[in-house]
């Protein structure tokens, strides 16, 4: 599968059986590559998700004068420059489709002395940004939006001063954007949440030796320390793992064994609501590699009912809606989705785009602001719109592993934003599907 394909026809194959090598986590690789730039000293980075989001960071950093090695598939070498060593870029700096990379780049570039411009393609222009470049503003940050969207004009050489603020939305994405502007910032950065959110960039900037204070919804550090050199071994990303792990609880026959898959409980959340659904998913060998929990999940195949998801999980599993829906649409009942607004704003709306696509093959939804009632039934054959979203494509995928007839899904570039190889991974577990 090349990132050039257009669309997907995908229908039902065998039963899924196999060991598949999940990619890293896309969360991680980004924060990773980003702190060893800032580093004193070579990092070593391994597991690193050869993703399109994931090499857009990799390269911005390499605009901003870091020397970045690729020795082999999945590992990089970064010379880091030091918390003071970046440079500016002579071109604006693209980050492709990636929200993380975005946001986190506002933080880290509104710190420099130098003036950054961010982009990002069509879906990533219409994304909020105003959420990351107001509480950046009260920092002392200067940044120009186009209405609150990219692109986004970074002023450099601005003073910037620790504050104390409470996000509004539940978002790793802000809260790690605010952490970032905090190493350049004086005094103290406070950054509390509604929710807890996943804490890759706390857990990273402590493996990195900078002192940081964090719990369950808040983090605390000051400006002014440095960084030092250190090697990251990434785990393989859940959110990926989720696609498989709802294939092989639906095709009937299944046995998946997902290795070394990152399991920390602000990722897991998808877990519990398949379980509570009727799945069989054992954890096994769970670990710690590279300073992170990590288990295989042994998957089979398992018949499933409707529920209400539990409102307190939704940002434990905020990426792995698009699967849960497909689990949903074949279970037996209605599933109940709510409190799950920030759907909306992902690489597509993502409430919208998963109601429109498993309509188009017969299933009813409600939809609601928040979330929908999905009901399930069996999957006819039709034509999906995954609107260049990844998420949407692969969750298409596997839904058409249990329809009646074959699925088109349309728009499936993207795909290699964050799983590059998932289609020609899954025609060898048994997936049905071939390029348009
Ligand atoms: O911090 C991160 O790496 C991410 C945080 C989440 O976004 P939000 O912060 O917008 O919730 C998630 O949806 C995204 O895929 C990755
Ligand atoms: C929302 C996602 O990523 P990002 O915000 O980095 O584009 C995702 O991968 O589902």
């Amino acid at each position: 599968m090349t990132a050039t394909t257009a669309a997907w026809l995908a229908g039902a194959g065998s039963a899924l059986r196999g060991e598949p090598a999940i990619p890293g986590d896309k969360s991680i690789s980004h924060r990773a590559v980003l702190l060893a730039a800032l580093a004193d000293g070579v990092s070593r980075i391994d597991g690193f998700l050869e993703g399109a989001d994931t090499r857009a960071t990799a390269a911005i950093c390499g605009q901003l004068g870091v020397r970045i090695d690729a020795p082999e598939d999945g590992v990089r070498l970064v010379h880091g420059v030091g918390i003071e060593g970046l440079q500016a870029p002579a071109a604006a700096l693209d980050c492709g489709n990636a929200g993380t990379a975005m946001r986190l780049l506002a933080g880290l570039l509104a710190g420099q002395r130098f003036d950054s411009t961010l982009l990002g393609d069509a879906s990533l222009s219409r994304r909020p940004m105003a959420r990351v470049t107001e509480p950046l503003a009260r920092m002392g940050a200067r940044i120009d939006t186009d209405a609150g969207h990219a692109p986004l004009r970074i002023h450099g050489g601005r003073p910037l001063h620790g504050i104390d603020y409470t996000l509004p939305v539940a978002s790793a994405q802000v809260k790690s954007a605010l952490l970032l502007a905090g190493l350049y910032a004086r005094g103290e950065t406070v950054v509390r949440e509604p929710r807890p959110t996943r804490d890759c960039s706390e857990r990273m900037l402590e493996a990195f030796g900078y002192p940081i204070g964090y719990g369950a919804g808040h983090a605390t550090l000051c400006g002014g320390g440095r960084l030092r050199a250190t090697d990251v071994a990434v785990p393989a990303d859940f959110s990926s793992a989720a696609f498989f792990l709802v294939a092989a609880t639906l095709v009937p026959g299944s046995q998946l064994r997902l290795r070394r898959v990152g399991m920390h409980p602000r990722r897991t959340g998808l877990l519990p609501v398949l379980r509570a659904m009727g799945a069989d998913i054992v954890v096994a060998d769970a670990r710690e590699h590279g300073g992170e929990p990590v288990a295989d999940l042994i998957v089979r195949h398992a018949p499933l009912h409707g529920i209400e998801v539990p409102a307190e999980l939704v940002a434990d599993m905020i990426d792995e809606f698009p699967a849960l829906c497909v689990a949903a649409a074949c279970a037996q009942g209605a599933t109940v989705i709510r409190g799950a607004a920030e759907l909306r704003v992902k690489e597509s709306d993502r409430i919208a785009t998963m109601a429109a696509g498993l309509r188009a093959l017969g299933a009813a939804v409600e939809e609601r602001s928040d979330g929908a009632v999905i009901h399930g039934g069996r999957l006819q054959a039709g034509t999906v719109a995954s609107h260049g979203d990844h998420r949407i494509a692969m969750a298409f995928a596997v839904a058409a592993q249990r329809a009646a007839g074959e699925v088109r899904i349309e728009d499936v570039a993207n795909v290699a934003t964050s799983f590059p190889g998932f289609g020609a991974l899954a025609r060898e577990l048994g997936f049905g599907l071939r390029e348009a």
